[in-house]
């Protein structure tokens, strides 16, 4: 059995807890019924000793695998991880969905994507990670009655993600930590109105207009000052011919959309301007969450 989710990168400027996509990198997990309990890891987290006991997915698998089979049962996990951690590209997201889905997979049940994406809704409580991760594609998503309501776009492959990595960690919870208790009426309207822009020029493939619609008052500019490399790496990007720069969940990465055409001399930008940073040109990912049976 073999489970795999992808990278996402959230908010997308102004759309706070709301907007999110998927893009071509990969956590994967393959598992088997064993004697004994086990824990491989191959790729990112791989020298992390914490992570070779009970993590995060194996916390959220077990809770999940003893509440469909009330049996006990150990596995054998392999993990192949190619998200980088808590550097807002979606790695607890991805973990949480992996593990949901991959219970009920061992179990032995069946259930839609919405029903794992609702059940990965109680370990991150806000929607813009955990829907691109299971549904692939750009989507606009809330949170209603402990249910998640979402709509997808398709992302076309001529336009491509010039992500730039940052070695330093931000833990989200932590990240949200340095953000405003409350908002101006103004600067409410402000995102609000440049959130419902971002996702009509989403939907109606305007991409030029991203780079005005994507502007945000809401939690950029508090998170980007703890590294304030970011402000500059935002620059390069837009005079570099970038189609949106935004701070990606709730960094460090900065995710940039740009034209295929232009994304290996944007790349190349960044990486000069930056040689401390790691740069990828990634494609969109449209599938999500990948159960191979
Ligand atoms: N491959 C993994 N295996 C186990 N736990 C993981 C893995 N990846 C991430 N985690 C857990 O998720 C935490 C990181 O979550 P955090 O929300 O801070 O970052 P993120 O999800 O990468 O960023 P963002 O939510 O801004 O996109 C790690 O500290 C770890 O507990
Ligand atoms: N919307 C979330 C994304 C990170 O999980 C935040 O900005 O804190």
């Amino acid at each position: 059995m073999e489970i795999s989710v992808p990278a996402t990168s959230a908010n997308l400027g102004p759309g706070f807890d709301s907007l999110g996509l998927a893009v071509d990198l990969r956590n994967k997990v393959e598992f088997h019924p064993s004697k004994f309990f086990s824990v491989s890891i191959k790729g990112e987290g791989e020298n992390n000793p914490r992570l070779k006991g009970n993590n995060l997915f194996i916390g959220i698998f077990n809770e999940h695998y003893t509440r469909l089979t009330k049996k006990k049962q150990n596995f054998k996990f392999t993990f192949y991880n190619q998200i980088p951690m808590s550097r807002g590209l979606g790695s607890s997201s991805a973990v949480i969905v992996s593990a949901v889905a991959s219970a009920h997979e061992a179990a032995g049940i069946r259930v839609s994507k919405r029903r794992i994406l609702n059940h990965a809704l109680v370990y991150e409580n806000h929607p813009d990670n955990i829907t691109p991760a299971v549904m692939g594609g750009f989507n606009a998503a809330t949170v209603e009655k402990n249910k998640v309501f979402s709509q997808k776009k398709h992302l076309p492959d001529y336009i491509k993600a010039v992500v730039i990595i940052p070695n330093k960690q931000m833990n989200t919870s932590r990240s949200r930590t340095v953000l405003p208790k409350s908002y101006s009426k103004d600067n409410a309207v402000y995102n609000l109105s440049h959130t419902a822009l971002s996702v009509a020029s989403f939907f109606n493939e305007d991409w030029e207009m991203l780079r005005l619609a994507s502007h945000d008052r809401f939690h950029q500019k508090a998170r980007m000052k703890m590294l304030p490399e970011l402000f500059a790496v935002q620059k390069v990007a837009y005079e570099s011919g970038a189609l949106m720069s935004t701070l990606s969940g709730s960094g460090s990465t900065f995710f940039n959309m740009v034209y295929d055409e232009d994304a290996a001399m944007i790349s190349n930008k960044l990486k000069q301007k930056f040689p401390e940073f790691s740069v990828k040109t990634l494609d969109f990912d449209n599938n999500g969450l990948i159960i191979e049976r």
